[in-house]
């Protein structure tokens, strides 16, 4: 099976799954809005800002031109930020319009949209029209890029409404260090996977106050009741939350400095200005903005969130980080379940 796939977004997890997909016999065309991205990707064949001393195979090309990377596609694998999800689907679905094409759409990106607080698959099902698509499928689990680009043992879920187009992202991607599962609960996934960043903020700004392993355990396991309580309120199986994309994803990013989210938490708190963090990160940090979108859900919805809204506080109301934490832990005690 070789296909021909457009992966959009050559940052640090769009270019090593499209070299994961290159080294999978399909015709790759990786698409990035940076023209200086592009060249050195087509004649260094690196990607030196987003993946340190990695060298992609001169098969795998990279294209400035979204309508020529788009020509004939298959399948086309979304790992833009959460935040330019919806401007790059429309501008995706005016060529694939003009070309007459129903491609498998796939995306691997971890986020909720601001204020419309939609999951990234409904931003994409709005943006492009049934007529010119496939069943969305989201591509997620525990999964740090760098460990893919040293060929680790990386194991990720795919769901979609569609076991079809579940089982096509499966096929297209599994090789021998990179084993694929199915799922048909994409709500879930996807709360997962946008919720973990928040509970990798926390865990690294624990790390950067100098707090020990057991206060670690405890933020990502009532982290994930958290995320669990939410995700099962939009009609989630709660297994999921135990799965790949629940806990699995939880300990990579809450353990890891390979983790942006992790890194940015504990700058956080050793005393870094947020704005100072961000600026020298020049790489997405999903957990930020998630933050806000889950906080404001959480009040909506009546979910508590406890851990959630402390986090909030510290990012977006200037709260002292230990003041959170003693707060926190001075709430009313109650049962765990
Ligand atoms: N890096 C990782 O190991 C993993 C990342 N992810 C997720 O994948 C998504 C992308 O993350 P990374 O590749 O790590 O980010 P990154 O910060 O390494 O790269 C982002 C890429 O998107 C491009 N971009 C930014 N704004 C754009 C716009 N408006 N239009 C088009 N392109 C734009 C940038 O030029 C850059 O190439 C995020 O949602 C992240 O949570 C998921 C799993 C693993
Ligand atoms: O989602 C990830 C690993 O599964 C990557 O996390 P960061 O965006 O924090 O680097």
């Amino acid at each position: 099976m070789s296909e021909k796939i457009a992966v959009l977004g050559a940052g640090s997890w769009g270019s090593i799954l499209a070299s994961v997909l290159d080294e999978n016999g399909h015709d790759v065309r990786l698409w990035s809005y940076n023209p200086k991205q592009v060249e050195e990707l087509n004649t260094q064949h690196t990607n030196t800002h987003y993946i340190k001393d990695f060298t992609f195979s001169p098969s795998l090309v990279a294209y400035s031109d979204l309508a020529s990377a788009l020509d004939n596609v298959d399948a086309i694998l979304f790992v833009v930020p959460t935040k330019a999800i919806r401007s790059v689907a429309a501008q995706v679905a005016t060529i694939l319009k003009e070309k007459n094409l129903q491609p498998e759409l796939i995306h691997a990106s971890k986020g909720i949209e601001q204020k419309t607080y939609k999951r990234l698959s409904q931003v994409l099902e709005e943006e492009i029209p049934a007529e010119n698509r496939k069943a969305v499928t989201v591509v997620s689990g525990p999964s740090h890029a760098e460990d893919v680009a040293r060929k680790d043992i990386t194991l990720v879920t795919a769901a979609s409404l569609s076991p079809d187009a579940a089982k096509y992202a499966q096929k297209i991607f599994m090789t021998s260090y990179f084993r694929v599962y199915t799922n048909p609960d994409i709500i879930g996934v996807e709360i997962g996977a946008a919720l973990k960043n928040i509970i990798a903020l926390g865990a690294g700004a624990l790390h950067g106050l100098g707090y020990g392993d057991n206060a670690k355990a405890a933020l990502m396991t009532r982290g994930l009741a958290e995320i669990s309580r939410l995700g099962t309120s939009f009609g989630a199986d709660p297994m999921t939350f135990i799965g790949l994309s629940g806990v699995g994803d939880i300990i990579v990013t809450a353990t890891s400095a390979n983790s942006r989210n992790w890194r940015a938490g504990d700058e956080l708190g050793r005393g870094e200005k947020l704005d100072d963090v961000i600026n020298h990160m020049g790489m997405v940090i999903e957990g930020l903005a998630t933050t806000k979108a889950a906080y404001e859900l959480s009040r909506e919805r009546g979910v508590s969130m406890p851990i959630t809204e402390a986090i909030y506080q510290v990012i977006y109301e200037g709260k002292d980080i230990r003041t959170a934490i003693s707060e926190l832990m001075q709430r009313e005690g109650r049962s765990e379940f």
